[in-house]
């Protein structure tokens, strides 16, 4: 155990910084620190150069001390001196007294030889301590030195221990040391030698001495060099701090060690302050020097500092906690799971918005839906109200539904919005142009305005609604022009809807046709004025009278005949009689003061919408109300966007457009439908609220047109039963959403019991991959009016062994579906009787059973063909032949008049004068006029 210099300069009554010198002149290096610390051996040098060292000065006196010493110990008591070791640590005694005893003492058999003194046992030390004490109580008689040496200072110091011994004597405990033996022979070897005093105390003796004396008992100094004791090495113990009590002296700070830890004391005030006045100091390095109250104070207050928390008038709060808020580990807290016995959900819902609403999880709601419905829905899938009543039921919520103003309900207020009087201009009337195909109608268009639209149209038949202005003599004109198709009469019905007037063609060598009466129809029903235009007059076999008949016939009485229908004869081709019409159209609309705000938000309707290659998305509008502009949010049916470019019917670019005026317009997002209002809204956020929300609202209603199928096991199996409707399932793309709406009505007119038409997808643009992958998957055949198939798409179509169609005439279109529903209708089976055989006798054959013989009356048996067994004027059955013979050969027909052997299969009791009847089933394929088979 190794020794501070500290507590080895105290116990020998040195300073340390002397005894740290006197070391390192004794060869024992040493840092100059007074907690430098030196092993037992060192100590034993050091303490033998300092004695060497006071030796000389001390004369032969010295020895004579020695002697004086070493005789007045008990020479049966003396033992030997061993070495110092580890468990010397605590101790302040002197170097053991060097003997030639004490070298054969540190050999282990020594103890054999009497009293066996080991340095572990503390209970031998003690007793060695006691008796080493009296010697040196006689060393105090000798007289002092005029100036104390350091000798003689161990000296007096060991004179100072007599009464402290003698009282560690009456103190002390037995040990096997003091065991003598009967025979007494161990005497010699129980002699003790002075030991260092304390070398081996016991624990209880060592705090008595303490508290007696800061003094260490010093034995006497040896005579001669201390030789080096050869020893076994010991597991080095590491460096500690010694043990030092707060004796009375350092408690009044009289020791050394009082002043040191009072200096100790004073360096951790400076650091500590040192430390407040630089915070930016890495904290680190403070930490080591505070206390761990200190640095936790330390901590708190930066913490503080670090929380600065603001009022939301944005002055400084004390944070209340002083704690970093902990962070969530959920990334959205939503709180605590309220299960609501009331809820309120907005429609249409969904089941995460109705979960939501709830307080339910949406498993919870599939699971009832599954139950009690035998719907399997995803959470993103709306669900009816009545539906989520009952489920709200089974959660024993009470759920009430929102309805927010819909987009549809936005969209009208605006339209409808009442302009105010001072407000309204006079507008171009909306004339839109109706009558049968062929009449003339797109012909008079251009006529008036001077161009060749009709040219250009596929067929000459007129697809789409067109809208163009004309201005005549300072006034100006606008026409629609519709499709005369009956395919189109629903486009043309939403045509006549925005029109102030309708010019009602009638070619007058044709007169009123079917669909000139459809559109009286439309006109009457609308209550909007309108003009005949009696047309082709040029022609030379025209019956006008027989026009003049057919209208009032259709309750429209011309004028001429006291009617208020005006006629005009025109001549579009010929461009005669136009300028009536027009003059006439102006005085109808000057009779009916068509006007309108300009200075308002547009409202109008989409006559058409297509998609452009270079423009996109290109609408043909009219605007009713206001002034359509460049930069104007717009929402159009489902579709939304900004004015990008705006176009007239000649293809100009316009900045504007007023009431009244057709214009093409781009920058919508999606293609707008035919017959879609279209509204200017404050800003392009409100437009795409309104068209997203008509867009749910239309899954919705896809939702619920898909709903309408079988949706539990029972209904499947209804269906099934039903079994007999055949669907041709078709995927239409065309080019504008009125191609579709015409195509979609013609194919909805095969109405047939057994077979319809199902529509899988229809959409606006070529076919693409995606056309062609679902045409593949449910073997449905793809529809490509006016539009064509994509590359990839086609290459697809054909990997795939999907038809693709191509039309540009709608009666094509037409026709080819009529024949594939037809090709679904289950052929007619018609029976064709063929022959006729009387039987005129039978043979029973025990192998084959009985044999009918007879003779062909008519037509003739064949042995495929099924018969009739006729007994008594009455058919008893139908059976198969199973044999036919002539004579004993079979044959495959015999003929009138020949008689051969017919053995029927499945009867066995054929009898002469029976009759029988062939037959052959025949399949007659049907019509879809033929409905019933
Ligand atoms: N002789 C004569 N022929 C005319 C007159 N107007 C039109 N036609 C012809 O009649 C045919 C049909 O004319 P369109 O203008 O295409 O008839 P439409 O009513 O527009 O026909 P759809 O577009 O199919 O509804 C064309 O060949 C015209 O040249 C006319 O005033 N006199």
């Amino acid at each position: 155990m190794k020794i501070r210099i500290f507590a080895l300069a105290k116990e020998l009554g040195m300073d340390s910084k002397v005894l740290i010198d006197e070391c390192n002149q004794a060869g024992v290096k040493l840092k100059n620190s007074a907690l430098a610390s030196i092993t037992p051996e060192e100590r034993d040098i050091v303490i033998a150069y300092l004695n060497k060292k006071d030796q000389p000065s001390e004369g032969a006196a010295e020895p004579a001390d020695q002697a004086t010493l070493v005789p007045q110990r008990e020479p049966k008591k003396m033992r030997t001196i061993k070495a110092m070791t580890s468990r010397a640590q605590t101790s302040r005694s002197a170097p053991p007294k060097p003997s030639s005893e004490s070298e054969e003492s540190s050999e282990p058999e020594e103890g054999s030889a009497g009293v066996a003194v080991e340095q572990e046992d503390e209970a031998e030390s003690d007793a060695v301590t006691a008796e080493s004490a009296p010697p040196a109580e006689e060393k105090t008689e000798a007289p002092a030195e005029p100036v104390e040496s350091r000798s003689d200072l161990l000296k007096r110091k060991s004179a100072e221990q007599p009464e402290e011994v003698e009282k560690d004597e009456s103190d002390q405990v037995l040990s096997r040391d003091d065991y003598v033996p009967a025979g007494g022979s161990m005497k010699s070897s129980s002699m003790r030698e002075m030991k260092p005093r304390g070398s081996t105390r016991s624990g209880k003796q060592q705090s008595k001495s303490k508290t007696k004396s800061a003094l260490p008992s010093v034995a006497a100094p040896p005579a001669y060099k201390q030789p080096v004791i050869p020893k076994p090495k010991k597991k080095e113990e590491k460096a500690q701090k010694p043990e030092v009590r707060l004796t009375a002296d350092i408690l009044e700070q009289k020791s050394p060690l009082a002043a040191h830890l009072a200096q100790h004391t004073e360096q951790k005030k400076k650091d500590k302050d040192k430390d407040c006045e630089s915070p930016d100091d890495d904290s680190k390095g403070r930490r080591g020097s505070l206390s761990l109250v200190e640095a936790r104070k330390q901590r708190r207050e930066q913490r503080k500092e670090g929380r600065r928390v603001f009022a939301p008038d944005g002055t400084e709060q004390q944070d209340v906690v002083g704690r970093r808020p902990r962070r969530s580990k959920r990334k959205h807290d939503t709180g605590p799971i309220v299960h609501k016995t009331e809820a309120e959900v907005e429609v249409p819902m969904t089941v995460r918005s109705l979960s939501e609403a709830m307080g339910r999880p949406a498993k919870a709601i599939m699971s009832i839906l599954f139950k009690e419905f035998g719907e399997m829905v995803t959470i993103n899938q709306i669900i009816e109200e009545e539906t989520a009543l009952a489920v709200a039921l089974e959660l024993g919520v009470d759920l009430t539904f929102k309805r927010q103003k819909g987009a549809q309900e936005t969209v009208t207020e605006i339209v409808e919005m009442e302009d105010a009087p001072e407000d309204l201009v006079t507008r171009p009337p909306i004339i839109t142009v109706l009558g049968h195909v062929d009449h003339g109608k797109t012909t008079l268009v251009d006529s008036l305005r001077n161009s060749k639209v009709v040219e250009g149209e596929a067929g000459g038949i007129t697809q789409h609604i067109a809208a163009y202005q004309i201005d005549y003599n300072g006034h100006k004109l606008t026409f629609v022009d519709t499709p005369g198709h009956a395919a189109f009469s629903e486009m043309r019905s939403r045509g006549a809807n925005v029109t102030d007037m309708v010019v009602l063609v009638v070619a007058a060598d044709d007169g009123v046709m079917p669909q000139t009466a459809e559109s009286i129809s439309h006109v009457k029903a609308s209550g909007v004025p309108m003009v005949v235009a009696m047309n082709k007059i040029d022609l030379p076999d025209v019956n006008e009278q027989k026009v003049l008949q057919d209208l009032t016939a259709q309750n429209v009485l011309p004028s001429e005949w006291g009617g208020e229908t005006d006629v005009v004869r025109v001549s579009a081709l010929k461009g005669t009689g136009l300028d009536d019409l027009l003059e006439t159209l102006l005085l109808t609309a000057e009779l009916h003061e068509l006007k309108a705000n300009p200075n308002r938000p547009a409202v109008g309707v989409c006559l058409e919408g297509f998609r452009d290659e270079g423009r996109g998305s290109v609408a043909w509008l009219i605007v009713q109300k206001g002034t359509l502009r460049i930069g104007d949010a717009v929402i159009c049916g489902k579709s939304y966007g900004y004015i990008r470019a705006m176009y007239d019917d000649m293809d100009q670019q316009i900045e504007e457009a007023p009431p009244a005026m057709p214009v093409k317009v781009t920058g919508l997002d999606t293609v707008p439908g035919a017959g879609d209002h279209f509204v200017v809204v404050d800003d392009i956020d409100q437009a795409r609220a309104l068209a997203e929300e008509r867009r749910h609202e239309g899954r919705a209603d896809v939702l619920s047109r898909h709903s309408g199928g079988p949706r539990t096991l029972e209904d499947i199996l209804g269906s099934a039963r039903e079994g007999a409707i055949q669907d041709l399932p078709l995927i239409i793309k065309a080019d504008t959403p009125g191609s579709l709406e015409a195509i979609r009505s013609e194919i909805g007119k095969f109405e047939h019991p057994e077979v319809r038409v199902k529509i899988l997808h229809e959409g606006i643009g070529g076919v693409n991959e995606s056309d062609v992958y679902l045409a593949s998957a449910s073997n449905a055949i793809i529809i490509a009016f006016h539009v064509v198939a994509e590359d990839r798409a086609q290459n697809l179509a054909s990997q795939e062994d999907v038809e693709i169609r191509r039309y540009s005439i709608i009666y094509e279109v037409v026709d080819d579906i009529r024949q594939s529903l037809e090709g679904l209708l289950r052929p007619e089976l018609v029976q064709e009787q063929t022959g006729r055989a009387l039987v005129l006798q039978t043979f029973s054959i025990s192998r084959f059973g009985k044999i009918a013989g007879c003779r062909v009356l008519n037509g003739t048996i064949n042995r495929n063909d099924r018969v009739h067994l006729i007994r008594d004027q009455k058919i008893l059955n139908q059976y198969p032949i199973a044999s036919l013979k002539r004579e004993k050969d079979d044959v495959k027909e015999v003929r009138e008049g020949m008689e051969c052997g017919i053995l029927l299969s499945g009867f066995n009791d054929i009898k002469e004068g029976d009759l029988l009847e062939a037959f052959r089933i025949n399949e007659v394929k049907r019509t879809l006029d033929s409905k019933s088979s």
